[in-house]
């Protein structure tokens, strides 16, 4: 025993000692798990102390670009707190060596970096089986290709801006009962219902899916929620691939189980779809992301392991990540009734007064209105649903200029980076106008592109003057850089959009006294207490 406890005392030492690391400072975590583990704790109702560490790392000038957790183990989690720093890691960093052919001959990963282990394993455990949020290498690629056109504005916004314009009018009626008599409303759980209902209608290109398979559609969001509650799970760890057994994944085999019996039901709904659109001089589109996934042929296995899979982390991913954002977005917009006012005035311009006919939104309207644009990237900056990016180093991997050695983990600091005052003066106080052309705010010039991810690109016109250094120049790390983005995020842009502009033209809002907004990580960061808001009716 004493001899085995020596070999760890040493290998400590000798890893942590002849690291090219070792003059990097250390990130002085105070929670156990991240400091001796370099793990992300389990969420804690008083406190987020994930996003202090976070927060406190990026705003600390000498822990720039990089600064070190070391774990009991010797091994190090490197914290990269620089956007050049994430750039190298995501950008640089996830694409193909020049000498890829060579190491996969070798059998090793043609990428420097790659998906972190820890949400590698969290995935297996929980989801029991491969699927685009875990796989790396050809095993993902296949899956990223097969299922990202459908998430273009090509296909999305047609299929889909109906849809969630009409979701939002109902939205609309319910703040419009609860306007009448003069009740609050709590927005997460609002605005989970919605955007489950916006995801699932998506996927399956219907909207009457068995939901009483799952015990309603509120069910559902709670099973979610409890297989979640797996990424916690300490059982993540086990050595030897016991984490893909039985007896270890036994807690979430049940709602496992009811979540892909309703996922293989809804696929069989959405088989029942539409042919796909076919003309001579466009591409087929499809109008579901079913119905794209089937077509295209990779998901052959006749029991639809692979592309159940699949679908239960779009799921996954593409609900609670914006439905936080939204609560986080209305709550501050109910503390900030000047910014409200801004928003009205804009919208009005483009969409009119209310009430708004569905019908009358497009995707060009949302795109001409810069100051809505801007509300919801300020939002994903305070409050990013996802507070940290990790990766898996291969191969030794420059990072703004010190080299992290194969082995380590990398977690990006986005929260940390996000919150930094040198980048983003007073970062605590909600200002979207930061987010502007230094242009749009003295001649409230109005946005042309189609509102999507070339929107909130750094790239500009010729005929604007760009202050490089500017902070709407600042690239969308919450939705993440590199091959590795979020597969969602026009999705996600065409809800956010949406329901900010309809609603604030339509009601103005209040914070309930008493409703504190403070954050809190339950694999996304979700708001700790609930959201409660007024709505009152604005003058047409
Ligand atoms: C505000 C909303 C959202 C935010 C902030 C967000 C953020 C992110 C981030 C940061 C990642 C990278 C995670 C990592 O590398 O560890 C990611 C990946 C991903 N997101 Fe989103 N997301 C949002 C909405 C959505 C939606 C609506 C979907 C719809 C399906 C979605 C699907 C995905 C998928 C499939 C990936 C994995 C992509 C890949 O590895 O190729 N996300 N998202």
């Amino acid at each position: 025993m004493g001899t085995l406890a020596l070999f760890f005392v040493l290998r400590y030492f000798y890893r942590r000692y002849t690291s090219p690391l070792v003059k990097v400072p250390l990130a002085m975590a105070t929670n156990f798990w991240v400091a001796y583990f370099g793990l992300v704790p389990p969420p804690n109702d008083k406190q987020d102390e994930l996003s202090e560490f976070l927060i406190r790392v990026g705003q600390d000038g000498d822990q720039t670009p990089i600064s070190v957790l070391w774990s009991v183990m010797g091994k190090p989690t490197v914290l990269v707190n620089t956007l050049q720093g994430i750039k190298d890691v995501l950008i640089e960093g996830q694409t193909k060596r020049k000498d890829s052919k060579v190491m996969i001959q070798q059998h090793r990963p043609p990428t420097n970096v790659q998906r972190g282990d820890f949400i590698r394993l969290a995935q297996n455990l929980v989801f029991g089986g491969p699927n685009i949020n875990n796989t790396v290498g050809e095993e993902w690629r296949w899956r990223r290709h097969v299922l990202l056109p459908p998430f273009q504005p090509r296909q999305l916004v047609p299929n889909l801006l109906p849809y969630v314009s009409n979701r939002a009018k109902q939205l609309l009626d319910l703040f419009g009962k609860h306007a009448e008599q003069e009740t609050a409303v709590e927005l997460d759980e609002v605005f989970m219902d919605l955007t489950m209902d916006v995801i699932n209608y998506y996927l399956y290109g219907r909207n009457d899916l068995n939901y009483d398979m799952v015990g309603g559609c509120t069910n559902l969001k709670n099973i979610h929620h409890h297989l979640g509650m797996g990424f916690m799970s300490p059982k993540v760890w086990l050595p030897f691939g016991l984490n893909k057994t039985n007896w270890a994944q036994r807690d979430f085999l049940a709602a496992r189980k009811l979540l892909k019996d309703f996922i293989n039901d809804s696929l069989d709904r959405a088989v029942k779809e539409d042919p796909p659109n076919t003309s001579s001089t466009t591409k087929k589109t499809y109008p579901s992301v079913a119905a794209a996934a089937m077509a295209s042929g990779h998901y052959e296995d006749p029991d639809r392991f692979d592309l159940i899979n699949d679908f239960l982390s779009l799921t996954f991913a593409g609900y609670d990540t914006t439905a936080h954002t939204l609560a986080f977005c209305f709550s501050e917009l109910a503390r900030h009734p000047e910014i409200q006012n801004k928003i009205v005035e804009q919208v009005r311009q483009v969409l009119g007064p209310p009430p708004v006919d569905p019908a009358s939104i497009t995707a060009e309207k949302l795109a001409r209105m810069p100051y809505v644009t801007a509300v919801y990237r300020e939002t994903m900056r305070k409050y990013p649903a996802v507070a940290l990016i990790p990766v898996h180093v291969n191969h030794d991997t420059p990072v703004d200029g010190t080299i992290v050695p194969a082995g380590a983990e990398i977690w990006c600091n986005v929260r940390g980076i996000q919150m930094n005052p040198r980048i983003f003066p007073n970062p605590d106080t909600f200002d979207p106008s930061r987010w502007l052309k230094p242009e749009t705010i003295t001649e409230q010039q109005q946005e042309t592109d189609d509102g999507f991810d070339k929107m909130t690109s750094s790239s500009t016109n010729g005929t604007t003057k760009v202050d490089a250094d500017h902070q709407y120049n600042f690239p969308d790390l919450s939705f993440t850089l590199g091959q590795h983005s979020c597969l969602g995020k026009n999705l996600a842009i065409l809800e956010l959009r949406t329901v900010i502009a309809c609603t604030i033209n339509q009601y103005s809002l209040s914070l309930k006294p008493g409703t504190e907004v403070n954050t809190k990580i339950v694999l996304t960061t979700k708001p700790r207490d609930d959201v409660w808001v007024y709505f009152k009716k604005r003058e047409a």
